[in-house]
């Protein structure tokens, strides 16, 4: 009976996303007679391709369908840990960056993801534009989580190798760098921890 079947596992399927989303919300807007909980405003960029909203799906642990580049931003909130953190992704294109600068207040800290099977010379251009990123007064002194996706590719570079590349722009801030494959959940779930660290570091 496969028709069923599918039936009941899209029924299934839907009233997981609904009552992630419900449980979203209520974090997000609980009354006041709840314990308010810390939150944490973060903003994710890279450019076009890196795996930003592959990343963000996983975290959410939305289905992977084929994403559509994000033209303007793409936000999640989840609960983490005793804080919630609401992830805002930008559009990665050269069309949009020039709009990245409308989103910059406020943050607690930068998500940068790169894909790290590219060449040198990409992986300087997406340095560059981080670069020009943190020329911004209103993002001094935020952490920055440089998340190398596409691990999974023999051609991936490592940790220590993207440490190289960006280590001459990020001065003293406090900043890592975490390799993943945005395709593994578990991966991905180990990206969210060394974020939250990052930021905690930061407080102190
Ligand atoms: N093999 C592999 N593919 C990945 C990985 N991360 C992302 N992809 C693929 O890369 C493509 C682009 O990923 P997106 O998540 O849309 O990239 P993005 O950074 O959101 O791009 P924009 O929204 O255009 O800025 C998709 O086909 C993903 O499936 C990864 O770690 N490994
Ligand atoms: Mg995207």
């Amino acid at each position: 009976m496969p028709g069923v079947r599918d039936t009941l596992q899209c029924s299934f399927t839907a009233c997981r996303v609904g009552f992630r989303k419900c449980w979203q919300w209520v974090q997000c807007h609980k009354p006041i007679v709840f314990v308010i909980q810390e939150q944490y405003n973060v903003l994710c960029l890279g450019l076009s391709g890196a795996g930003k909203s592959t990343l963000l799906a996983q975290l959410v642990d939305e289905p992977l369908t084929e994403t559509e580049p994000t033209t303007g931003f793409n936000m999640k909130t989840l609960p983490v840990k005793n804080v919630v953190i609401s992830i805002k992704e930008l559009g990665g294109s050269r069309k949009v960056q020039p709009f990245w600068d409308h989103y910059f207040e406020n943050k607690n800290a930068i998500v940068f993801v790169v894909d790290a099977s590219s060449n040198e010379q990409e992986l300087i251009s997406a340095r560059d534009v981080l670069k020009t990123v943190f020329t911004d007064a209103r993002l001094k002194g935020k952490p920055c989580l440089i998340i190398g996706t596409h691990s999974d590719l023999d051609c991936a570079k490592k940790v220590e190798e993207l440490e190289t590349v960006f280590q001459p722009i990020m001065q003293s801030r406090k900043w890592r760098v975490y390799c993943c494959s945005a395709l593994e959940r578990i991966q991905v779930t180990g990206a969210l921890e060394a974020l939250i660290d990052l930021m905690l570091i930061n407080n102190n």
